[in-house]
């Protein structure tokens, strides 16, 4: 089945008379997701840094690129399947790590939502350390779908190697590090109703549940949340050098993936350490205000990589912009806020939806644009505008 023909499902309900029970875009998502949202979760996924130009710009970026389209292809069979640390999966659209996206589903369980989403689209889920529910839940739920666990490296190493090795028991594919948010940024909204406090508690359950963690305290994190929150703060925010990536390297056979790469020494750097992957991104401009679009230093990443995966993310927001991250290099690209206002809106249903609706666009566009595989999509399929 071709990821078009979600369209014609819509259609044909149509003509059943069943209107579509999801928003068709992004832009009319956003604000009934939000409205869907309790405020202080709400506040906290709008959240970007500063005065979030950055944010914004992440977005924009793509509208200075433009597809050029190609006729007489014959483009009636697509594929978009991509090649990704020995694995063949059916797209290259992933779900990037979000930290609270149980909190974003109306029972408190969007993790396991969302993981039943990947299992029922075969797009992956990357999980973050601070899921609602534990690692090992999610992962059960992932069915044939590769998962990746993504890593907030403590400062307490032995728990972190059991982070890793308990994601590797549960199965997951892959280990992404998040270099970027050893400390949290600037972000105004938070601030405005001290916010973040009041939501980590609830994303703890890797920690309180991990037998290192547990072992760390004077009391059960049951008997003295309080206290097990305050030693997760303590712990937390590791800043890395890149003294630590052989220690990192050494603790999983899994493929490692470094999290926060824009400059393409720190690309050189991570190859030399023996990463699998690197991952473009600037979180979604909820870190550092005034940096450029992580689209603009894709480019340049994908150069230093000569070959080694790229993965993408921060502000991708259609199928069209799917199609311009490959056509600039990136072998997968993620999306944070769709999918967790999908999930807000509709629960899984609304994540599958969102999920579908992105690949069935890109799928359309490769076949009106004549691109039927993602290796057509060299960098001549685009034009930068001036
Ligand atoms: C609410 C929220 C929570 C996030 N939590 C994490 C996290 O736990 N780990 C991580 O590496 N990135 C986290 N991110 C960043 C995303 O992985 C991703 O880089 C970003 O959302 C991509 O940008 P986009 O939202 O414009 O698609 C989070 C993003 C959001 C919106
Ligand atoms: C300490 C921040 C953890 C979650 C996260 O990555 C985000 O909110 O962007």
């Amino acid at each position: 089945m071709a990821y078009g023909d979600y369209q014609d499902e819509i259609y044909m309900d149509g003509l059943r008379g069943v209107v579509p029970r999801f928003p068709m875009t992004y832009d009319e998502l956003e604000p009934l997701a939000q409205a869907a949202m309790p405020a202080s979760v709400r506040s906290y996924v709008m959240a970007g840094a500063g005065d979030e130009r950055t944010q914004r710009a992440n977005v924009t970026a793509f509208e200075r690129w433009g597809l050029v389209p190609r006729m007489m292809v014959g483009a009636t069979d697509r594929d978009l399947s991509v090649d990704l640390f020995g694995m063949r999966l059916p797209s290259p659209l992933f779900m990037a790590p979000v930290g609270v996206i149980g909190l974003c589903a109306q029972d408190g369980h969007g993790d396991l939502a969302t993981a039943r989403a990947a299992a029922r689209t075969g797009v992956p889920m990357v999980a973050s350390t601070l899921t609602v529910d534990p690692l090992e839940e999610v992962a059960a739920e992932f069915g044939a779908t590769p998962g990746f666990f993504q890593l907030y490296t403590p400062t307490d190493r032995e728990l972190a190697e059991s982070l890793v090795h308990r994601a590797e028991k549960a199965g997951f594919k892959g280990i992404v590090v998040t270099l970027d948010t050893w400390i949290t940024g600037w972000r105004p909204r938070d601030l405005a109703v001290s916010n973040f406090p009041q939501l980590r508690g609830n994303c703890l359950t890797n920690y309180t549940s991990d037998p290192v963690f547990r072992a760390r305290l004077a009391r059960s994190p049951e008997d003295d949340p309080a206290a097990a929150v305050a030693e997760w703060v303590r712990i937390f925010g590791n800043p890395l050098t890149w003294d630590d990536l052989s220690w990192l390297r050494s603790i999983t056979d899994l493929p490692l993936i470094l999290k926060g790469i824009c400059h393409p020494d720190d690309v050189r750097r991570a190859k030399d350490g023996g990463v699998d992957g690197i991952y473009c991104s600037n979180h979604g401009g909820r870190q550092a205000n005034g940096g450029l679009p992580a689209l603009d230093v894709l480019p340049s990443v994908v150069q230093a990589a000569d070959g080694t995966p790229v993965l993408f993310d921060s502000g991708v927001r259609t199928g069209a912009d799917i199609i311009k991250a490959i056509a600039l290099g990136a072998s997968a690209v993620g999306i944070g806020r769709p999918y967790a206002y999908g999930l807000a809106y509709g629960g899984e249903a609304g994540v599958v939806h969102v999920l579908r609706s992105l690949l069935a666009e890109a799928d359309l566009i490769m076949a009106v644009d004549g691109y039927p595989t993602l290796a057509d999509l060299a960098p001549e399929a685009l034009r930068r505008l001036t």
